[in-house]
């Protein structure tokens, strides 16, 4: 079922004289309950983009659905009503600096006009929700980059929101605390069933903890799909270079040059991940092998496997082992 659809968004902005297109013509679905990823180089276009979900940028043109309701015909107060259902978090949290804990994640409920009773009480919940009990009454510089961000959810999911926006929620994170919120934001979509929509300039992002990804490049989508396909085979130069943001496969490019053998890709997806279908392809043949480069990883909750191989002997041979291999369910690719 679909929550979010994009149709023919263009957003264009007067700068100097000139016309911008910070984004030219996109259409986007995104599922309820998935967790969407929009990577992109700086200036691509992915947080004029994910303003435009929201309305806090208005598109020039192009409408944008959440739910049954159409936000870009309605009035501003309307608008006002739809967005309690739509919550946002940010690269530098934006929390109310004068105000505690309890204060910031309490501001949208207060603004929904609850009353002191219901809001404490759904305050200790979302507390609890982000682990940050015992820090209510701090201020936000008394936390850690990792505390704000939780705070900064905590408010976000304050009334309930069908949907959570992410704008680089977790760039201004060192590697580990990023893990903690990603793990947080994967907690969410599961227990709350709530959907994600999210912009990064980094793979790792993706890969953690998407469902699906669409790659921006000058305000254009230039490549969209399930992240395992998209990582495990990019097509477009620039999304290549996402893929390659993933250190090892940058190292194995230059490992390659020099090898005389056949040079293949093996994919493994699930359980296959972990069989020894290589050895058995070649016990019976005269083939060789040499493993010049292997991964055996997760993305999400699938395990995947990419080795780079190289295969020695005759070409017959060779040919059997190809294709006992992919009856045997891996992909196989030359290179
Ligand atoms: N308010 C504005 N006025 C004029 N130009 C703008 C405005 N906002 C964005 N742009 C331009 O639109 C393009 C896309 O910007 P946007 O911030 O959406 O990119 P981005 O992919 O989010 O980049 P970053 O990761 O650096 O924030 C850029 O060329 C930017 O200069």
């Amino acid at each position: 079922m679909r929550l979010i659809q994009l149709n023919g968004i263009i957003k264009s902005y007067r700068a100097g004289g000139t016309q911008v297109e910070a984004v030219k013509d996109v259409s986007l679905t995104v599922q309820k309950g998935e967790i969407f990823g929009i990577i992109g180089h700086s200036g691509a276009g992915k947080s004029t983009l994910l303003r435009c979900v929201n309305l806090l940028e208005k598109p020039t043109a192009g409408s944008v659905h959440v739910g049954n309701v159409e936000l870009t015909r309605l009035t501003e107060r309307q608008l006002q009503q739809e967005r309690r259902r739509i919550g946002m978090i940010f690269q530098h949290f934006n929390l109310l600096s004068m105000s505690t804990v309890r204060e910031n994640i309490a501001f949208p409920l207060a603004l929904a006009k609850q009353s002191k009773a219901q809001l404490n009480k759904r305050v200790d919940e979302l507390l609890k929700l982000v682990q940050l009990e015992g820090h209510a009454d701090k201020y936000p510089s008394q936390l850690s980059g990792g505390q704000k961000q939780r705070v900064g959810i905590a408010r976000a999911l304050a009334n309930n929101p069908d949907v959570l926006l992410c704008d680089e929620a977790t760039s201004a994170l060192d590697p580990q605390t990023t893990n903690s919120i990603l793990s947080l934001l994967l907690d969410i979509n599961a227990k709350l069933g709530i959907t994600i929509l999210l912009i990064t300039h980094e793979m790792n992002v993706i890969r953690a903890i998407c469902d699906r990804v669409a790659v921006i490049d000058q305000g254009e989508i230039v490549e969209i799909g399930d992240v395992l396909q998209v990582f495990l085979k990019p097509e477009h130069p620039v999304t290549r270079e996402f893929v390659d943001q993933i250190a090892e496969n940058s190292a194995a490019r230059q490992l390659l040059q020099h090898r005389k053998g056949r040079l293949l890709r093996m994919t493994y997806i699930g359980s296959l991940t972990y069989e020894p279908i290589l050895y058995n392809a070649v016990k019976t043949t005269s083939v060789q092998f040499a493993i010049l480069q292997g991964t055996v990883s997760r993305m999400k909750q699938t395990p995947y496997g990419q080795l780079i191989v190289e295969l020695i002997g005759d070409d017959a041979d060779i040919e059997r082992v190809i294709a006992v291999l992919r009856k045997d369910g891996l992909e196989v690719d030359a290179i």
